[in-house]
């Protein structure tokens, strides 16, 4: 008999690991409760997939991460990834900033062993709770060699998400990870089926290493809206923010008001990154809607408000000035 992929299932608490009163509590609960060693020993079923290990390296709700979190998670998964007794890793992840988590991941950890990211809608102690099966379809997909070189993946919901597209777009149901281009594949039934493969760099073919990265600049986003005014702009520069993302309506556009502040601020040498807040997977276009060359703005791209801000820490931590900044916002 041959030996089972070995998994190592690192925790970092959400609702996965989340408790309520009752069995009826799906959504009021604490999140981030449950201990890794629990989690493993409550789908007894992980352990005809592969040989899980546990690790809690957090137990925090993920609203709660910060870019220290971003980096001592990161440099763990790297670590393990070069282990040879390391086929594939799962991280259990709060769901709120489970997509930026995946997508620092992809971005900095050198491997073409499988990573997966996996939460729940529902805590550990609700009636139909999501998180079992989620884990399973998880731990899964990272003992699968199918899963190698594809970069961070999101596995929910049966669907296996690319980390870089996959986006929380709703917070009541357990259908709640949507990728703006559509998943990769699925699981069913202990097996995963392919579809697509990504078509932006990411891990292996990275140009960022988390070897090399000791600290992530402040960067901040703005949520344009009816009646925008340039205080939020103003005062994240004021605090100290090396780059400014703007969640723009639309096409990433820019209220009249806040133009101004926008080009001032990129003049005292904060990188404004023009993104879109819509829902459905944004498109900026460099010169539309805003003059990205006479401003030297960059665009976001199709990535996210919050996405746009993992690349931007990532690339000003290399040094990354305007240009390269919006090179890799086309590669990434
Ligand atoms: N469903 C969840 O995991 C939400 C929770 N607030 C978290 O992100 O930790």
């Amino acid at each position: 008999q041959t030996a089972k992929p070995q998994v190592v299932l690192l925790a970092t608490g959400g609702t996965i690991a989340g408790a309520g009163a009752s069995a009826t509590n799906s959504a009021t609960y604490q999140a981030a409760k449950v201990p890794v060693d629990k989690l493993i020993a409550g789908v007894p079923e992980l352990s005809a997939v592969a040989q899980v290990r546990g690790e809690q390296v957090f137990q925090i709700a993920s609203e709660s991460f910060t870019n220290e979190h971003l980096l001592t998670l990161g440099k763990r998964v790297a670590a393990l990834a070069r282990q040879a007794d390391v086929d594939g890793i799962v991280i259990t992840h709060g769901t709120d900033t489970l997509e930026e988590t995946a997508y620092f991941l992809n971005l900095t950890v050198r491997t073409d062993k499988p990573i997966v990211v996996v939460g729940s809608m529902r805590p550990s102690t609700a009636l139909s709770a999501d998180g079992t099966l989620n884990l399973l379809n998880a731990v899964t997909t990272a003992a699968d060699k199918s899963s190698r070189g594809k970069g961070v993946l999101v596995v929910m919901n049966d669907e296996i998400h690319n980390g870089r597209d996959v986006t929380k777009s709703i917070n009541i149901r357990t259908e709640a990870f949507k990728s703006p281009w559509g998943p990769l594949g699925m699981v069913v039934e202990g097996k995963t089926y392919w579809f697509r493969a990504p078509a932006k760099r990411h891990t292996m073919n990275s140009e960022f290493d988390i070897e090399q990265i000791n600290a992530l600049p402040q960067v901040d986003i703005a949520y344009g809206s009816g009646n925008a005014s340039d205080t939020a702009y103003r005062a994240f520069a004021a605090k100290g923010a090396k780059a400014i993302v703007h969640a723009g309506t639309g096409n990433g556009s820019v209220a009249g008001p806040v133009v101004p502040a926008l080009r001032e601020l990129r003049a005292q040498g904060l990188q404004i990154v023009r993104s879109a807040r819509v829902v459905g997977g944004g498109f900026v276009l460099r010169n539309a809607e805003q003059p990205d060359d006479q401003y030297d703005w960059v665009v976001a791209h199709d990535l996210n408000p919050q996405k746009a801000r993992i690349l931007t820490l990532v690339a000003l931590a290399k040094g990354a000035d305007s240009k390269t900044l919006q090179r890799v916002f086309m590669e990434y």
